[in-house]
């Protein structure tokens, strides 16, 4: 195995608020992780850091080598927790779009998992609920084939139901040597698929493990870990 991300010393601070405090962290390719942690914890500064929407106060990070710059864009694929595209846009634009501005975006990828999951390719996102605009983001953002992806709060709009549906389609098209990154509340629902967590509180890292390791070693669920942790 080889490290896909690695920080250390990540620190991000707004004025007086420490949002991230000396963070060291290592993951390596080929996992799926959770970023797991309460509200205002540093999960979704993090990942901007990450993905240079923000910049660090001190600290660095490196993906694949890399610090955060044109050639990391190019192997990592992000879903941001607010929308970005044109609502006003057919599923079918975006994807042409998608398809122009990424040299790694498979368009057949995209209309596949669109159609497992009933969505037309012809609506426009406006036209969408809240739920069925999050499939549209997370189909974009997986289709495209990169080493390292980013999901911030993939699945919070769409129906319990659905959500089993949508992380096995999801996850049964992405390349086992890439790493998915999710950050989500919905931890009974998404730690079936997470091969590793990392709980995040009060801006600093509090535990790092492999799931099979609070499966086996504590004998819990990475949610009733979660909940004992956090407890409020
Ligand atoms: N642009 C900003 N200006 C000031 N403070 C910020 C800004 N962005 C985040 N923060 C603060 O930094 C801390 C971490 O926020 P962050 O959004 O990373 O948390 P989170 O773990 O993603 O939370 P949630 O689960 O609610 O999405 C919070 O206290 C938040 O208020």
């Amino acid at each position: 195995m080889s490290t896909i991300f690695e920080c250390s010393g990540l620190t991000k601070k707004f004025g007086s608020k420490t949002a991230l405090s000396d963070v060291d962290l290592k993951i390596e390719r080929g996992q799926i992780v959770g970023l797991l942690g309460p509200n205002g914890s540093g999960k979704s500064t993090l990942i901007k850091l990450a993905n240079e929407l923000l910049t660090p106060t001190s600290g660095q990070i490196l993906i694949g080598g890399k610090q955060p710059g044109i050639e990391t864009k190019k192997i990592v694929s992000y879903l941001p927790e607010r929308t970005y595209l044109n609502d006003w846009m057919r599923v079918q634009q975006i994807i042409e779009f998608f398809s122009d501005f990424y040299d790694n975006f498979k368009p057949e990828k995209a209309y596949d998992m669109l159609k497992r999951l009933n969505i037309s390719p012809n609506d426009r996102l406006k036209t969408m609920s809240k739920g069925t605009k999050e499939k549209v983001q997370l189909i974009l953002v997986m289709s495209r084939e990169a080493e390292l992806y980013f999901l911030d709060e993939p699945i919070g709009g769409v129906d319990p139901a659905a959500r089993d549906y949508i992380l096995e389609t999801i996850l049964s098209n992405y390349n086992e040597n890439a790493t998915v990154i999710i950050s989500s509340h919905l931890i009974s629902d998404i730690e079936k698929i997470l091969d590793y967590v990392i709980f995040l509180n009060q801006s600093k890292v509090v535990l790092t493990s492999t799931v099979d390791d609070i499966r086996d070693a504590k004998g819990k669920s990475v949610d009733l870990l979660f909940r004992e942790v956090f407890k409020c």
